[in-house]
């Protein structure tokens, strides 16, 4: 690939939904591109303007259009969608007989390599290098967690530049050595926001069932998250260890934490978990198998 660096790369998003945006926003204000070097393919026009105003980039209804120049791909759309838009890709490519396919990332939930291989097979029988990364939702401010695997014939230095595109919006950038194990970070840290949100959302509302004002309780709640997360990163300590240290012997937290566990915590995260796994599994297999 001839650019070795995200900054001089034509980054072409095709799809600018929750996850394409909070990607291109959190590059943006890191200053890991500019708006000139990104492209966006939407057909929804809600999307399209909310992309233009509030990140200034280009943007296109077209797909074909957008990956034009692009050095870097990064398929963003649902795993629903994700054949049509590679098959359609490739025709173009075979059509013009561009010689520099460009590098694909995909982020498209349980979608595999060996699925975007082959729909993104031009006739002569040339294939991009495909990577699979798995990013999550505050990429938006910079704070993403991304897990990624490379594909067949993906070089060296193509995995440092896809480690700059992602530490542009991830404070946290792994590779694993196998790509199943992606579908297990889609139920760790892909879909983890939602999981926390959803129990700071249980727990304002028990607050707010035993008399506190909900937006007291908002508050409150929503800082205790941000506070015990910065530990969780800022201090040496384990999770195990921060918790003992809050858990006074006889005393209130102690009295909750045996109420979860009675409920059986654990083993309502280890079903939820699991149940986001096999979903991403099923995800990709559907699209393999779909005629569309
Ligand atoms: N939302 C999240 O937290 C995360 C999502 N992902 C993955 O990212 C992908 C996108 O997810 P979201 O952004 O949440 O979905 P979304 O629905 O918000 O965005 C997808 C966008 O693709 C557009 N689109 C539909 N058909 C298209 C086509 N033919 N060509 C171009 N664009 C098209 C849609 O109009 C939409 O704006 C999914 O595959 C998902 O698995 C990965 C990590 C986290
Ligand atoms: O819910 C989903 O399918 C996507 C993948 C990870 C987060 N959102």
């Amino acid at each position: 690939m001839a650019t070795s660096q995200i900054k001089d790369c034509q980054l072409c998003f095709i799809g600018g939904g929750n996850m394409g945006a909070a990607i291109i926003g959190g590059l943006l204000a890191k200053g890991s591109t500019s708006q000139q070097n990104v492209i966006v393919s939407e057909p929804w026009e809600v999307n399209r303007k909310k992309v233009e105003e509030s990140l200034g980039v280009r943007t296109t209804t077209s797909n074909i259009e957008a990956a034009r120049d692009a050095n870097v791909l990064v398929l963003a759309v649902k795993p629903q969608v994700a054949k049509g838009v590679c098959q359609e890709l490739a025709a173009s490519w075979s059509d013009s007989n561009r010689q520099q396919l460009p590098l694909v990332v995909s982020i498209a939930g349980g979608i595999t390599l060996n699925a975007l291989t082959q729909w993104f097979t031009v006739n002569d029988g040339r294939t991009p290098r495909v990577v699979r990364v798995m990013p999550n939702t505050p990429a938006l401010l910079g704070e993403g967690a991304s897990a990624s695997f490379a594909g067949a014939g993906v070089s060296e230095d193509e995995k440092k530049l896809v480690t700059e595109l992602l530490e542009g919006f991830s404070k946290v950038t792994e590779w694993v050595d196998r790509e199943e194990l992606i579908d297990v970070v889609t139920g760790l840290s892909g879909s983890g926001p939602a999981y926390f949100f959803l129990l700071v959302e249980h727990m304002v509302s028990s607050a707010t069932a035993l008399g506190l004002p909900k937006e007291q309780a908002q508050r409150l709640a929503t800082q205790t998250c941000l506070g015990a997360g910065r530990m969780l990163v800022e201090t040496s300590e384990s999770p195990a260890q921060l918790r003992i240290n809050v858990t006074s012997p006889k005393g209130t937290t102690e009295a909750a934490l045996k109420s979860f566990a009675e409920s059986g915590l654990q083993e309502t995260v280890n079903v939820a978990i699991k149940a986001a796994v096999d979903r991403a599994e099923e995800l990709g297999n559907a699209a393999f198998a779909s005629t569309g």
